[in-house]
């Protein structure tokens, strides 16, 4: 076994191409830490359940197709509760704070982040930090205890607040110390990570026993490594409301079509799992695959065969798609994300446009955007229930003394995942795996690759059979994952 030390990822070498990703831990840069046994070996609910504590040696795969020469690959370590813990229950002072967009279920980690620490661990002090990061110095606190918190999850938003911009590492750690808190719970999409990575590094530095935990949040499902993320299954489910709300418009008009605008700034994955679930939707746009509108193999000419064929059509577009046909606007919001133009709004201008000009048919357009509707519910019941384990994880994670990592389910099971793997790079749909192939063939679109593209592309194809190696690559079964989407087609981010 080789190893290597970095602050953010400890990588171990082991035989047979082996590799473990593993996060930080106390003992990594503090020394002679005091150990208690973990209070849920006494606790009534958990204390009778068979091989509870996870083994010190066990981790989760990433890549589960394997064939028998090839090497094992990267691992991240097993979440869960370990034997012995870094912490004294009395000793613990947490706090949560949750930044970036809303996402269905924030509510529910929160809650669940109390739940845990309290009965899990007998921990009851912890700290709600107001309004993201700028809260850590700007604003009080509020008290977070298991009646406080009970009802939270039946109600969309967070309770703490959110926002974007204002993260000032040294405020922040300065602000951690002065509370005395020793557990930060940080809950929040790939802005959020990169800050609690730089919060971590700075508290490393100060040399303080204080856990930094992450919680992946993102509707659009674009942090990578992760089978997918909270909030992703009750978006795919509600923006079905206004599929059906468009479809019902289409259908009834003569030649009506529906649009609707779906979230996905730089990753269309709500968009194409709303389409695959509707049914109804004749056409997806989404940021990983450029379309034209004029000409062959264009959107105007599917559009005219559509109403020839059928009479009406329902178009789903990601909002971050087509950007590159309209003015850049080279503005951005307090986090430095590039703020996009309405291409929903944009397209269905430009098809009435063409109809009326070009074609001088009569056509009838509804233009949907659902963005804010979605976000703002509560979680569904699936969703609910993987961040309860989420949380759940994060905190075992803390007690144990890890630190600098994101909890998040690889192949359907609970890891720690080091920040830097999980901020290198976005999530994307990948236009050249299975997943859009499927999407394609339900709607019978048009790729929007000219005949010279696609002869490329095929050129680059690796055979059928080849297990793919390079950091996109995933696997087939999403072992013991009940959820429904993921369950239903498989790998979120490969399609496969
Ligand atoms: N590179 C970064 N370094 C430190 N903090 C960041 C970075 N990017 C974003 N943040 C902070 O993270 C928070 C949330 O980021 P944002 O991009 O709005 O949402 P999300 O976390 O959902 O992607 C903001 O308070 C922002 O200032
Ligand atoms: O209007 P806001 O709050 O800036 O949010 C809009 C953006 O939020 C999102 O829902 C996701 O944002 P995050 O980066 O916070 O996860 C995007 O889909 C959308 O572009
Ligand atoms: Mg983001």
């Amino acid at each position: 076994m080789g190893s290597e030390n970095h602050y953010q990822m400890n990588m171990v070498k082991g035989e047979f191409g082996y590799v473990l990703e593993d996060v930080p831990n106390f003992t990594d840069y503090i020394s002679d830490l005091p150990t208690y046994p973990n209070p849920l070996r006494s606790n009534p609910a958990y204390s009778v359940v068979k091989q509870y504590f996870v083994d010190i040696d066990d981790t989760v795969p990433q890549k589960i197709v394997v064939h028998k020469d090839t090497p094992r690959g990267v691992h991240f370590r097993r979440a869960g509760p370990r034997q012995k813990v870094y912490f004294a229950s009395d000793e613990v002072q947490a706090c949560l704070v949750t930044c970036g967009g809303l996402c269905p279920g924030l509510n529910t980690v929160i809650r669940e982040i109390v739940h845990s620490l309290d009965c899990m661990y007998g921990v009851n002090k912890v700290l709600g930090i107001n309004g993201g990061y700028r809260g850590f110095y700007s604003k009080n606190t509020i008290t977070l205890t298991p009646k406080t918190v009970n009802d939270i999850h039946k109600r969309g938003g967070t309770i703490l607040g959110t926002s974007r911009g204002g993260h000032d590492t040294t405020k922040i750690v300065d602000s951690i110390q002065d509370r005395g808190i020793n557990q930060v719970y940080i809950i929040g999409g790939d802005g959020t990570q990169k800050g609690a990575a730089a919060i971590y590094e700075e508290i490393r530095k100060r040399g303080l026993k204080v856990v930094v935990a992450g919680i992946p949040k993102t509707i659009d499902n674009d942090i990578p490594v992760i089978d997918k993320s909270f909030g992703f299954d009750t978006a795919v489910e509600e923006a079905q409301r206004a599929i059906n709300a468009a479809h019902v418009e289409a259908e009834s008009a003569e030649n009506g079509i529906g649009v609707v605008k779906l979230m996905g700034r730089y990753s269309g994955f709500i968009a194409m799992y709303a389409t695959l679930a509707s049914r109804d939707v004749d056409c997806c746009l989404i940021p990983e695959s450029p379309f034209y509108l004029e000409g062959e193999g264009g959107l105007f000419e599917y559009i005219e065969r559509c109403l020839k064929e059928n009479g009406h059509m329902v178009i789903v577009i990601a909002e971050g798609a087509g950007q590159e046909l309209l003015a850049a606007k080279n503005e951005e919001d307090a986090s430095g994300n590039r703020l996009l133009q309405d291409i929903g709004l944009w397209i269905s201008q430009k098809i009435k446009d063409h109809f009326a000009n070009k074609l001088k048919m009569l056509l009838t357009l509804k233009y949907i955007d659902p963005t804010y509707m979605i976000r703002a519910i509560p979680s569904n019941a699936s969703d609910s229930v993987y961040c309860t384990l989420l949380a759940q994880s994060a905190v075992h994670g803390a007690m144990a003394g890890y630190t600098g990592f994101t909890t998040g389910l690889v192949n359907g099971r609970h890891t720690f995942i080091p920040f830097n793997r999980i901020t290198e790079r976005q999530n994307k749909v990948v236009t050249t795996d299975r997943m859009w192939a499927r999407l394609l063939s339900s709607t019978n679109q048009p790729s929007f690759i000219g005949p010279k593209e696609a002869a490329e592309i095929g050129k680059q194809k690796k055979p059928t059979t080849q297990l793919l190696d390079d950091e996109d690559d995933c696997t087939d079964e999403r072992a013991g994952t009940s959820f429904m989407v993921t369950s239903l087609i498989g790998c979120l981010s490969c399609g496969q």
